[in-house]
C-alpha cells in the first residue's frame, strides 16, 4: 500500500488517511506505537484468493497461516472468509479454540510438537496434523490410540529446493529442520512406520519453500519433484495422495519499487504444472492446499509512531528516533527487511533530506528504516511505517521492558481495538519475588 498524490486528493491534502481514517486522529485517540488492521484490506485479499483460486480451480482448500497476524478478531474474520488455519503451536490452537474457530478446517504444522500440544490437537479433533518428523509420528499414534480416534495427517516432506529469499525464511532446501528427506531411506521408513500406526491416515503431502518469494519457478520444482515421488508411492506402496499443500511464501512488496504480483502469478503456473504432470505420470490429481499468511495480512496494516529525538551528525547521518522499534518489529534487525515509511501529518510535504529511523531500544542494530527520503520533521510528529501487517505483532517482544503496542481493527471507517496495549503492571504480572529475597 502507497500514497499516490491524487487519489482522494482532498481527504488527504492534511493527514495521511489509511483505509478512509485519519491516522493523526487514531495516533492521539489510541497512542503510539499502535498497530493499525485494515478489515476491509484483509477481506479483500481472502475475496481475491477466492475468486482465482477456490472457485477456479475445483478441488482446492486455502488456508490463512496464522503466524503471520493472530488474534481472536483474526479467527473470526478468517472463519467467516470461509478459510482454513494454519497454526504452528499450542499457543495458537488454543486462539483458534477460543474463538469458536471450526476445528475440521485447522491444520498443525511445527518440526516439533511436544506431547500436550499433539494431545491439545487430537482431543479438539484437528482437521489435519502435518506430521514432521519421526518422532512426531511415534507419539501422535501413541496420543490418538490413547483417545481411540483415526487422525488425518500430512508428512511434510523437504523436497531439496531452496527458496530465493533471505537464508532464515527459505525452508525447503535439503539442509533444513523442517520435514522428512525426500532420499528414498527416509520415505520408506516414514512409510513403514505410518502403516504400523492404525490411528493414523496418511493423506498426502506437505512442502514449505520459504516466505517472501517473488519467483513462482521454486514452486514448479517442487511440484516436479513432488509428483514424481507421489508416482513412485503409487507403484511401491499402492498409495494415493488426496491432498497435496504446497504451502505459503507469496511475497508483497514491502517498498515502491517491490510490487506485490497477483495470487494468480503464483497459482495459475502451479496448478497447470500440476494438472500436466499427473496426467503425465497417469495420477489422480490431488486436493490442492495453499496456506498464505504475509499475503493476506502483511499490506493489511501500517504501524503508527510519535517521532522524539533527532540527533544530526553532520556530514555523517541524521537519526530521527520512534517511540518502538525492534520489539514491535524486529525483521529489519532479523532479515535486513525493508519498509518506507510516510509522516502522518503531513504526507506530502516536500522531501528535503536523506535520515535513518532509529527505534528506541538499546541496540544500535534498531533501525526500522536505514537512508528514507523525508520532509523535514519536528519531535512529536506521526510516522505511519507501511506494510507491518505481517510478522510485527506477531513477532513482537518485551525487549528492554517496553510495553507491546496495542491493536486497532479498522473496520467501516470504525476503529474498534482488538487488542489492548499493554501496560507497565503487565510486564510485571508474571514476575515472583523468592522469600529469601523479600
Ligand atoms: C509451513 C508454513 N506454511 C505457511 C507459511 C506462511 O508463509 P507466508 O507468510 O510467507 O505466506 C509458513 C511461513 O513461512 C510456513 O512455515
Ligand atoms: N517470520 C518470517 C516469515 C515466517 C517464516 C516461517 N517459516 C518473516 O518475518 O518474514
Amino acid at each position: 500500500m502507497y500514497i499516490q498524490k491524487g487519489i482522494i486528493q482532498k481527504q488527504i491534502e492534511k493527514n495521511f488517511i489509511f483505509d478512509n481514517i485519519d491516522t493523526v486522529a487514531l495516533a492521539k485517540e489510541f497512542g503510539t506505537p499502535l498497530y493499525v488492521i485494515s478489515e476491509n484490506i484483509i477481506r479483500s485479499k481472502c475475496s481475491q484468493i477466492r475468486n482465482s483460486f477456490l472457485n477456479k480451480y475445483p478441488d482446492t482448500k486455502a488456508a490463512y497461516a496464522s503466524k503471520a497476524f493472530l488474534t481472536l478478531a483474526m479467527c473470526k474474520i478468517i472463519e467467516s472468509e470461509g478459510l482454513g488455519l494454519d497454526v504452528v503451536s499450542g499457543g495458537e490452537l488454543f486462539t483458534a479454540i477460543s474463538a469458536n474457530f471450526p476445528m475440521g478446517k485447522v491444520m498443525f504444522h511445527g518440526n516439533n510438537k511436544s506431547y500436550e500440544e499433539l494431545k491439545l490437537a487430537v482431543t479438539n479433533s484437528i482437521g489435519r496434523i502435518i506430521v514432521d518428523n519421526f518422532y512426531e509420528l511415534e507419539v501422535l499414534q501413541g496420543i490418538a490410540k490413547e483417545h481411540n480416534k483415526r487422525v488425518k495427517i500430512l508428512f511434510r516432506i523437504s523436497p531439496g529446493v531452496p527458496g530465493k529469499t533471505h537464508k532464515f525464511i527459505s525452508t525447503g532446501q535439503t539442509d533444513s529442520k523442517f520435514g522428512i528427506s525426500i532420499e528414498e531411506n527416509s520415505i520408506n521408513l516414514a512409510f513403514k512406520k505410518v502403516l504400523a500406526s492404525p490411528n493414523l491416515k496418511l493423506m498426502g503431502f506437505h512442502f514449505h519453500i520459504g516466505s517472501q518469494l517473488f519467483d513462482n519457478r521454486s514452486y514448479i520444482n517442487a511440484i516436479e519433484i513432488v509428483t514424481n515421488l507421489m508416482k513412485d508411492l503409487k507403484e511401491k506402496w499402492q498409495f494415493t495422495t488426496e491432498e497435496l499443500n504446497i504451502g505459503g511464501g507469496f511475497g508483497i512488496g514491502y517498498s515502491p519499487n517491490e510490487k506485490t504480483k497477483p495470487i494468480s502469478y503464483y497459482v495459475d503456473p502451479i496448478m497447470k504444472n500440476i494438472e500436466n504432470k499427473c496426467n503425465q505420470l497417469g495420477l489422480k490429481r490431488p486436493t490442492i492446499i495453499i496456506e498464505p499468511g504475509r499475503w493476506i495480512v502483511g499490506e493489511a496494516g501500517i504501524t503508527l509512531y510519535t517521532i522524539g529525538s533527532i540527533k544530526e551528525i553532520p556530514n555523517v547521518r541524521t537519526y530521527i528516533s520512534v517511540d518502538g522499534g525492534l520489539p514491535d518489529n524486529p525483521r529489519p534487525a532479523l532479515y535486513g527487511a525493508k519498509y518506507s515509511a510516510v509522516v502522518a501529518n503531513r504526507p506530502y510535504a516536500e522531501k528535503v533530506h536523506t535520515a535513518t529511523i532509529a527505534g528506541k531500544s538499546c541496540e544500535s542494530g534498531d533501525i526500522l528504516i536505514w537512508d528514507l527520503k523525508m520532509p523535514h520533521v519536528k519531535s512529536g510528529d506521526i510516522l505511519a511505517v507501511l506494510n507491518t501487517g505481517a510478522y510485527n505483532y506477531s513477532m513482537a517482544s518485551n525487549y528492554n521492558r517496553l510495553p507491546k503496542p496495542g491493536v486497532v481493527l479498522i473496520s467501516n471507517g470504525k476503529p474498534y481495538v482488538i487488542v489492548e496495549r499493554e501496560k507497565y503492571e503487565d510486564l510485571i504480572s508474571k514476575d515472583k519475588i523468592p522469600n529469601h529475597l523479600l
